[in-house]
């Protein structure tokens, strides 16, 4: 059985403790590989060797930084075929999905961030004719950057690539859910030539490894994607320690659809945007908000879809939807489902684990799931679900659905479906979210800033932001 380890100061290395606990291939049910119970004493190495490393990094013309970040996605290219079989088995998700979007993504970052550090230039202030403002921007140090299992080697490199590209070295933790390609990718490092101790990769638990990295003195910036309550236990360590943070959190967002948009289009995205990835997207419009005229057909529409998408074995080239991550996260989303009984909702199709059969026969199913009925601002119109779970509601204005968009905590993203360019703008301005989508979803450009308002996060992640973020700005004021 494969044994994760840790990547410290440019080599794999145990656990101190020699301790481990199980990694679940979710489709089967099986234990398939063991993951380091990393602790303090793990992440004080890593740190250790990632302050040792610091100085030549981040003295390293920009140039030869870059060429090495290049060759680590030439890598991920090359083993393109493998990292998605393992980020399909690790996490649940269709290899498919993992060919044609996590692993390309994931070299897409190293190579985005590697060429962006080379165009990151300073900015100058003329005042008058009295002085010269000049502005640098030099890495923080030390990072720490925690990410989590829905998009894992994606994620990941989103976080560790502009960090290393602006000349930091780091301290990451992938998820103890999905930890393979995090721990594939270090002998990319090696390979590469990364030199030891510019990436060094803990695995474990979060609160053990992960608070280590987050209460650690010498980390001095702490980038972290995952859910909001940790994201807040993360805040409340961090910040009395003055630490530099990024948080990207949950997300609960509206998908509003106008009488007057492209139909075809609109149904079609909106059924990657509720079930892609088993919806365990942190950008997935859970909740789904039709203008009235409209909201049968869509309903009809959207159900008559729905039935059609394939739950199955992930490594089955026709599956839709894979495995959910966990049992524990099966059982959550099922506990919604019920939920929303209670509260009153119709569930139109789905609402039920699935049971696949064969080598899938004790992995963790669960049907797209439609339901309709619910008021805005009941629970399961609230809270996060992070499953294949959507709800669908009427209205009648553009402040009604207004309202009822803005109603949660939260503020990620949100999708608006209209022909109507001016009414577009209209409500883009009025809906509280970092994301708007319009007529798309989940079309990036990764020079854009990224991040939630409210619950959503702290921060934004992307092109110059994330630059921005792994660097301390100092301005010089020079009296002419
Ligand atoms: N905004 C975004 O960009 C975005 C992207 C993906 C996922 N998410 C959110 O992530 C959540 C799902 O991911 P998850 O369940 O892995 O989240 P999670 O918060 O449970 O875990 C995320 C990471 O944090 C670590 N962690 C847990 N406790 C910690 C602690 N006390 N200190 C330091 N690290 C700790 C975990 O080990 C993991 O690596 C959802 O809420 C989803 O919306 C947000
Ligand atoms: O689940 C969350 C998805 C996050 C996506 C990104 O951070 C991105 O596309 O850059």
């Amino acid at each position: 059985m494969i044994k994760i380890q840790n990547y410290i100061a440019g080599a794999l290395h145990p656990p101190v403790s020699e301790k481990y606990f199980d990694n679940i291939n979710p489709a089967t049910g099986e234990v398939y590989a063991q993951i380091p119970d990393s602790e303090a004493q793990d992440v004080d190495r890593a740190v250790t060797a990632a302050k040792k490393a610091f100085v030549s990094w981040s003295t390293m013309p920009v140039e030869k930084r870059s060429l090495i970040l290049n060759k680590i996605a030439d890598l991920i290219d090359r083993d393109h075929q493998k990292l998605a079989l393992a980020e399909s088995i690790d996490n649940g998700k269709p290899v498919k999905l993992a060919k044609v979007v996590d692993i390309p993504r994931a070299s897409a970052n190293m190579r985005f961030f590697a060429t962006a550090s080379i165009h990151f230039a300073s900015e100058a202030h003329i005042t008058d004719e009295d002085a010269i403002n000049y502005t640098t921007r030099t890495p923080v140090g030390v990072a720490g950057c925690i990410s989590p299992w829905n998009l894992p080697l994606y994620l990941f490199t989103w976080k560790i690539a502009p960090a290393l590209a602006s000349g930091c070295t780091v301290v990451a933790k992938p998820s103890e859910l999905t930890p393979m390609t995090a721990f594939l990718f270090s002998s990319l490092c090696m390979e590469a030539g990364l030199p030891a101790g510019v990436l060094n990769i803990i695995h474990g638990l979060g609160a053990k490894a992960g608070q280590a990295i987050v209460e650690h003195p010498d980390v001095n910036a702490i980038s972290f994607t995952g859910g909001t309550v940790t994201g807040k236990k993360i805040a409340a360590t961090a910040a009395p320690m003055f630490k530099k943070l990024s948080l990207e959190l949950g997300g609960k967002n509206p998908n509003i659809i106008f009488a007057d948009c492209d139909f075809e289009n609109a149904i079609a995205v909106s059924l990657q945007s509720s079930f892609s990835n088993q919806g365990e997207i942190c950008l997935c419009g859970s909740r789904i908000f039709v203008e009235r005229p409209l909201y049968e057909k869509f309903v009809d529409e959207f159900v008559k879809r729905t039935k059609m998408l394939t739950v199955g074995d992930p490594l089955d080239e026709m599956t839709k939807l894979g495995a959910l991550v966990s049992e524990v996260h099966m059982k959550k989303v099922l506990s919604y489902v019920n939920l929303a009984t209670t509260e009153g909702g119709k569930i139109l199709t789905g609402g039920n684990q699935v049971h696949v059969g064969g080598r899938c026969a004790d992995g963790f199913f669960v049907e797209p799931t439609v339901i309709v009925g619910l008021k805005h601002d009941c629970r399961t119109n609230q809270e996060e679900i992070f499953g294949p779970v959507v709800t669908i509601m009427p209205f009648d204005t553009e402040d009604e659905v207004l309202q009822y968009a803005n109603s949660t905590t939260y503020g990620l993203s949100a999708t608006i479906w209209t022909e109507n360019l001016k009414r577009a703008h209209r409500i883009s301005s009025k809906v509280k979210s970092g994301i708007i989508w319009v007529n798309c979803w989940l079309f990036r450009d990764l020079r854009t800033p990224f991040g939630g308002m409210k619950q959503s996060g702290v921060g934004r992640e992307g092109g110059w932001d994330a630059l921005k973020f792994f660097t301390d700005t100092k301005n010089v004021c020079i009296k002419l």
